[in-house]
């Protein structure tokens, strides 16, 4: 029987081993994860501090137990700590300090990434808090249960988690200050005619937009009392750190070849350096579709599909990645933004000749006077083989599923034109005859 053993069971390896178990008999698959629990899905971390859901109990989709149930081994509160990889065995620590040591045919692993940490004085303060666990979100809510004197909370880092999570703390009640080195929020997933609207509808909102600004130090004695930038001090009896993830490469052991971030560098199968290993999730790289070469992003759309590839090439069906756009998404005070592919921006900097092509207009045709809202679309493409490279659009209306579309699009390689005259539907209960889609493509230069 095939010895299959998982490091990691959060999204990317709960995804492989349920994979694993439901599709494939014959097997024996253990698993190892440092943590007490698993599958804590951190999108909810904004909409449990800020009130907008009842508890943390929804925000988890499986366990031990439910692994376990289907055949599984799985061993919590363990870390591996090393891994033999010429005698193909992992070494571990449990719960209770006792070492153990598991051998394998096949390693999958899944350890996920790390927030960055940024080397500034005061980091180790009290109430100096990152945000990736959920025991991470549940110390946060205890203090500012316990705590009501944190009413200044200053967010370093105006990336996904940090534009989430002073939603979170200004509907808690808090003052937030949102501190970012770039001029706007979300910019390495939106150009500035797209994070303007993110920008203005955060202000409009009471949070203080600090872009620009250099974090130089956290201040206080024991517990956190300001942040200094290289533009000002500003108080703080709470910050959050949240400037990115990095791979969690802990276990590569200078054994596995590893992409430019410190990722473990996989192919389409998920397969590392070493034949025996595959890497899934935040801990490894994908195929960017995009850019049509390897890439790092961090997502768990990607964590999932990733660790379902995995399994079935582990357990010997061979299955290639489709690859990735990027897609995402963020819905802030009702505003929508999605994206996928790359900006204008980012288009440039990876040397193409990008162009894009921008359009707005309602949703609905204008007799439609309820529920239709402004939409903004930017379609972003190669001048010169008109390849559709990226799209984003922003709205108070849904229009998160159109995104889909452009994924799919970049995934097959399609140019502008060939939008110009997809068959979209029209029904004034959705959208425009001429719709902005539409329009976009056929305006394009
Ligand atoms: C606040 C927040 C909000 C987010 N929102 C979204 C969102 O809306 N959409 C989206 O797509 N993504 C979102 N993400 C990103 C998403 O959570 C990650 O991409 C995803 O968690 C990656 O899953 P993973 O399983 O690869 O890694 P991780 O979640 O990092 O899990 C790695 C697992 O490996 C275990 N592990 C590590 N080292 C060892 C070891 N040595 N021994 C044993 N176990 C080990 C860890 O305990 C952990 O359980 C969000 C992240 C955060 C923090
Ligand atoms: N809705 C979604 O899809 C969500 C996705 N995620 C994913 O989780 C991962 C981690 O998210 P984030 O930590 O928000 O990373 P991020 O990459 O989205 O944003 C990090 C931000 O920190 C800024 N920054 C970097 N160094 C800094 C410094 N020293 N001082 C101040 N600012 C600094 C960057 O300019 C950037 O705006 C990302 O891959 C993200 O895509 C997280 C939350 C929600």
């Amino acid at each position: 029987m095939e010895k299959i053993i998982v490091v990691g069971a959060n999204h990317a390896g709960t995804a492989s081993i349920n994979t694993m178990l439901d599709n494939y008999k014959n097997i024996d698959v253990t698993v190892f994860d440092a943590n007490s629990n698993i599958s804590f899905l951190g999108c909810g971390m904004a909409l449990w501090i800020g009130k907008q859901i009842a508890g943390p109990e929804g925000l988890f989709y499986s366990d031990k137990e439910q692994l376990e149930a289907k055949g599984a081994k799985v061993y919590m509160n363990t870390k591996i700590d090393h891994i033999d990889y010429e005698n193909k065995i992992v070494h571990a620590t449990t719960f209770d300090g006792k070492q153990m040591e598991s051998s394998y045919d096949k390693l999958i692993l899944a350890t996920g990434s790390l927030p960055i940490a940024p080397k500034i004085p005061g980091a180790d303060l009290q109430n100096v808090q990152f945000v990736k666990l959920y025991q991470n979100a549940q110390e946060v809510i205890d203090k500012l249960e316990l705590h009501p004197d944190i009413q200044d909370i200053a967010v370093v880092g105006a990336g996904y988690i940090g534009v989430e999570l002073a939603e979170a703390f200004q509907r808690n009640g808090r003052k937030v200050r949102l501190i970012d080195v770039a001029s706007s929020s979300l910019s390495s997933y939106y150009d500035p005619e797209f994070t303007k609207l993110m920008d203005e509808n955060l202000s409009e909102h009471g949070i203080e937009l600090h872009y620009g600004e250099c974090v130089q130090a956290i201040k206080g004695t024991d517990k956190v009392e300001s942040i200094q930038t290289d533009k000002g001090e500003y108080k703080a009896q709470m910050v959050i750190l949240a400037v990115g993830f990095k791979p969690n490469n802990l276990l590569g052991d200078n054994h596995l070849k590893l992409f430019k971030n410190g990722a473990f560098l996989v192919d389409k199968t998920q397969k590392t350096s070493d034949d025996s290993v595959y890497a899934i999730g935040d801990c490894a790289t994908v195929y960017d579709n995009a850019i049509q070469d390897t890439n790092y992003i961090a997502l768990a759309t990607n964590a999932v599909r990733s660790g379902i590839v995995a399994a079935h090439n582990v357990c010997g069906t061979h299955l290639e990645s489709l690859g990735v756009q990027g897609s995402n998404g963020i819905h802030i005070y009702g505003l929508s933004m999605v994206s996928t592919g790359l900006s204008l921006q980012k288009a440039k900097d990876y040397g193409f000749d990008a162009l894009a092509t921008d359009y707005e207009d309602l949703q609905k045709p204008a007799f439609v006077t309820e529920d239709n809202q402004p939409v903004n679309i930017r379609i972003v493409y190669d001048k010169e083989t008109r390849r559709i490279l990226g799209a984003q659009m922003a709205s108070m209306y849904d229009i998160s599923m159109g995104i889909h579309m452009f994924s799919l699009a970049i995934q097959e390689k399609l140019t502008i034109d060939q939008l110009k005259l997809l068959d979209l539907f029209f029904l004034p209960h959705f959208n425009q005859p001429y719709n902005y889609i539409t329009m976009a493509a056929l305006t394009a230069k």
